[in-house]
């Protein structure tokens, strides 16, 4: 069990908060019954809910699964509030800004390649919920399939609290560090790391440089998991021990405070009388986390051929169907390449699945120029891609001693349904226009 410290401001200062986020204590694991106080003696033993909570907390079930799906798939926390979740005035619905949410049908879906450039920095004092900006997604939030593709960028910290009722949130940093304060503790993530907000956890983002910028998968699907790894044997890719969940940290503030719920589409918001990261110990396995990619191990060829990208799984988040997933998150961290007689970047391929790629850092293999650090591109099902002009011409006459990628971080999201882009997204000015040029000039090399 974790003792947490008490968080009883709310430290909206840049400086503050980075002397908050460094040096934060974790528990590890992936999946695991966690539990945590901040004050000895808050969290009950032997019971949920006892008859009074301990300290004059009261006890409060999160679930994050139907009460009866499977023990290994069911997910839920208790947390021991200082006020119960209740106790709140009626939400009113609040503009949505640049958010969107599934059913995506404002446009048609596009089978072309598509790519953009960052986003264009944010108007003064935007915090993370005001700079979310949805590039589009599939599937139903109210069906609870599918996912959205979310960009952010900030300059500002929030001073409100956010939840997501329509599913979890995968935060990718590209730009900035964050500090979330979630009901269940702080969690520290910079570029290179992935947070995960589990549906309905309510936190605060705050900024720990002048500005942040990212990339967001909203999986309204079944819960991220650690994908079965098979042959591969009982180790390897992201190692369950590497993800850390928060120690409990609750803030006592008296006094206005906004919060907005995401909820089938809308934000809704309400003015509380008091903070709701107000949890003084929790138990349980619906939490949030965070990974370091750089700890993920890639595993990948030491004959020849070049892997599928399935085998960069990090997180997975299965559909109905067994091995087709709602959505994988992928990444592509620094690695060996030793493939004999191989062409070693990303083959010339066309998917039934649909790849969302982003950019944490330096370039990719596959891409010579163009994909830049919070940019992103859109390969939808069947559309045909692969490795560019200048990739196709350098890596089919490259010597093949073992060579060392260690100049970049993608990743993907990689979904079973196509995605369709928000009206923003099919005009935005940072749509480049001639992504397709990548692929001109590929001579024919034919002999018969
Ligand atoms: O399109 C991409 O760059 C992603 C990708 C990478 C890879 O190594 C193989 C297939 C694939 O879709
Ligand atoms: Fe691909």
């Amino acid at each position: 069990m974790g003792d947490g410290g008490t968080s009883r401001t709310s430290g909206f200062e840049q400086g503050e908060a980075r002397k908050t986020a460094e040096g934060l204590a974790y528990l590890s694991g992936f999946g695991n019954e966690h539990s945590s106080q901040a004050v000895p003696g808050a969290l009950p033993e032997g019971r949920n809910s006892p008859q009074r909570a301990p300290l004059g907390l009261y006890a409060e079930q999160l679930s994050g699964s139907a009460f009866t799906e499977p023990r290994a798939h069911n997910r839920r926390s208790w947390l021991y509030r200082i006020r119960p979740s209740a106790a709140h005035p009626a939400f009113t619905r609040t503009h949505n800004g640049s958010v969107r949410t599934a059913p995506f049908n404002q446009t048609v879906p596009d089978p072309n390649r598509l790519r953009w450039n960052p986003l264009p920095d944010p108007a003064p004092e935007t915090d993370f919920l005001a700079g979310l900006w949805t590039l589009g997604g599939n599937g139903d939030a109210t069906q609870r399939t599918g996912i959205a593709v979310h960009l952010y960028a900030a300059n500002a910290s929030m001073n409100r609290v956010f939840s997501d009722a329509d599913g979890e949130l995968l935060i990718v940093p590209e730009r900035g560090g964050l500090l979330l304060r979630t009901e269940f503790g702080l969690l520290h993530v910079e570029p290179g790391h992935v947070a995960l907000v589990p549906r309905g956890v309510r936190f605060r983002v705050e900024l720990l440089d002048e500005s942040a910028r990212g990339y967001v998968c909203e999986n309204y699907g079944a819960p991220f998991r650690l994908p079965d790894l098979g042959p591969i044997g009982a180790n390897g890719l992201a190692n369950p021990r590497d993800f850390h969940a928060p120690v409990a940290a609750y803030e006592d503030v008296e006094g206005p405070v906004e919060v907005v719920n995401k909820f089938c589409g809308n934000l809704w918001t309400a003015t509380y009388d008091h903070s709701p990261l107000d949890v003084v110990a929790w138990h349980g396995n619906h939490v949030p986390y965070s990974y370091d990619l750089r700890r993920f191990n890639v595993l990948g060829t030491i004959t020849y051929d070049h892997p599928d990208p399935s085998i960069f799984t990090v997180l997975t988040s299965p559909s109905d169907t067994p091995g087709l997933a709602g959505v994988d998150f992928v990444v592509f961290a620094p690695r060996w390449l030793v493939g004999e007689d191989t062409f070693r970047p990303p083959y010339f391929h066309r998917n039934v699945m649909s790849e969302y790629m982003g950019l944490i850092e330096g370039a990719y293999d596959a891409k010579a120029e163009g994909f830049v650090p919070g940019g992103g591109s859109l390969h939808n099902m069947m559309s045909a891609h692969g490795p560019d002009r200048e990739t196709f011409d350098r890596a089919s006459a490259a010597e093949l001693k073992p060579q060392k990628i260690d100049d970049g971080l993608a990743f993907m999201f990689e979904t079973r349904w196509p995605l369709t882009l928000t009206p923003h997204a099919a005009r935005a000015e940072h749509l480049q226009r001639r992504y397709d040029d990548v692929w001109q000039g590929l001579e024919r090399h034919f002999r018969a």
